[in-house]
């Protein structure tokens, strides 16, 4: 499927500049970036600019008008900056990623080296250079061209990627939240810059030497204008969304796939499975996925609540990346976000007491994964979904208790079921059939 790429940005490709296939001098640069701005080509909006960029600040912009650091062209040649051929650490559908060292200083970066005639390495270059600079992304240090390849060359995430330690099983909530809202926080930057990613899965969620959560592969990432309709079928076969496989979407692609991340962060294994690819795009078209008994029991209401909304098939209903970050349970499990996001309730006061009891006396009952212990009666004017509306009327009013509680209380550390740090289980309980039912992309 990720051929379809190719032929989807064909014809968007015939309007980019020469200038991309030789050497990229500062001094053209400033003059073809004059040009950009004067053609009307966007510029990077400001970090936080709302909303998805539209049409009238230009869609495609073109390489070089973004980042003079990024060299493409001849005329400099990798081995000049770098020393290559270090050890491969990722192979990929288009070329394979290893270990270079920088000439000056030492440092070392990863080199995603792309075969010559799989030409969407311009789109990906370009989009990465879009994005590059949010710390949640791979940051694109520079690009090479020889006669076969091109070589980009990215900061190294030396502690592997996110699907390898899901292969030890699922992780405890308070893990899989963490993940969940560093992965959401870039998704949200993404769509804020008019980027939608359209292949967020594990694969392509690495980690640094230090344990921080990067999103890495735009390859099949494309520009979006708000209100556009995406057509073109692409991403990987076991996260793609509904509408990707009736062929008109937008970038909320990005949510249901990181909620089937989030699935198989919370229980281990993927929501759609089958023995073949039609198989498995049946089961993401019609397959009622249920969250109240089995492996779900298990797991809280809240961190249910949330997998469900993601995981609606019906667009205008599933949640933004916002809203996945302002959701309480995401809130209750990463502190920091309690100071940069409001947090609105309708919630009587005195629940909000009996609820910051409960949070601060996890003895009462606050053990394990669960969170729904605690829920409380009363009304409840959180907005609808699939999920809450058809399966958690009953305990809809836990949302806003949670929401008040968590502005008011140091949160205590949950008992985990399973602890999991970014270095690998530190309690390997558990199992997981992650391993067998993870699909490849398309
Ligand atoms: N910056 C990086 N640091 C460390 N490893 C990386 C980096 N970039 C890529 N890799 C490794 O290389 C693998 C392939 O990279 P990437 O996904 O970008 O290539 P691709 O050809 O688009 O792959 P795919 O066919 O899986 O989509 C990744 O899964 C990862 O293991």
């Amino acid at each position: 499927m990720k051929k379809k790429r190719k032929e989807s940005e064909a014809s968007e490709r015939s309007n980019w500049p020469e200038v991309s296939r030789s050497h990229y001098s500062l001094e053209r640069g400033s003059r073809f970036n004059k040009r950009c701005r004067e053609d009307g080509v966007a510029t990077v909006p400001t970090r936080g600019a709302s909303s998805l960029l539209t049409a009238a600040r230009g869609l495609k912009r073109k390489i070089g008008c973004i980042d003079d650091a990024t060299r493409m062209g001849r005329s400099v040649r990798i081995e000049d900056d770098y020393v290559i051929g270090g050890s491969t650490i990722g192979q990929g559908k288009f070329g394979s990623v290893t270990v270079c060292r920088a000439r000056a200083g030492g440092v070392e970066y990863a080199c995603k080296t792309l075969r010559k005639g799989e030409e969407t390495v311009h789109r990906e270059v370009e989009i990465m250079q879009h994005v590059s600079g949010h710390p949640g992304v791979v940051t694109l240090k520079a690009v090479y061209e020889d006669a076969e390849c091109w070589h980009l060359v990215m900061e190294l995430c030396s502690g592997g990627r996110l699907v390898d330690k899901m292969r030890e099983g699922p992780c405890s909530e308070h893990v899989a939240a963490g993940i969940l809202k560093e992965v959401m926080v870039v998704v949200k930057y993404c769509h804020d810059m008019g980027v939608v990613h359209r292949d967020i899965k594990p694969e392509n969620v690495l980690i640094t030497g230090t344990g921080k959560i990067k999103l890495a592969d735009f390859g099949l990432a494309i520009r979006i204008c708000e209100g556009q309709n995406l057509k073109g079928v692409a991403g990987s076969p076991a996260y793609v969304a509904p509408e990707v496989l009736l062929g008109s979407y937008s970038e909320k692609v990005d949510i249901w796939s990181s909620g089937v991340l989030l699935h198989a962060l919370l229980v281990g294994f993927l929501p759609f499975k089958g023995d073949s690819q039609e198989a498995v795009f049946e089961e993401i078209k019609n397959f009622k996925l249920h969250f109240q008994t089995g492996v779900w029991e298990s797991i809280s209401k809240p961190a249910r609540d949330l997998v469900g909304r993601m995981l609606t098939r019906d667009v205008s209903a599933r949640i933004t990346a916002e809203e996945v970050l302002s959701h309480p349970w995401i809130l209750f499990y990463t502190a920091q976000t309690l100071n940069t996001l409001p947090v609105k309730s309708k919630l009587k006061p005195e629940n909000a007491v009996t609820f910051h009891k409960f949070v601060t006396a996890p003895e009462s009952g606050f053990g394990g994964n669960r969170m729904d212990n605690c829920f409380l009666n009363g009304s409840s004017s959180f907005s609808s979904s699939e999920s809450c509306n058809s399966e958690y009327d009953d305990d809809c009013e836990w949302i806003d208790a949670l929401t008040t509680a968590v502005s008011h209380v140091t949160i205590s550390e949950a008992k985990r079921t399973k602890l999991w740090g970014p270095t690998g289980p530190i309690d390997p309980q558990g199992s997981s059939n992650l391993k067998t039912n993870l699909c490849k992309a398309f």
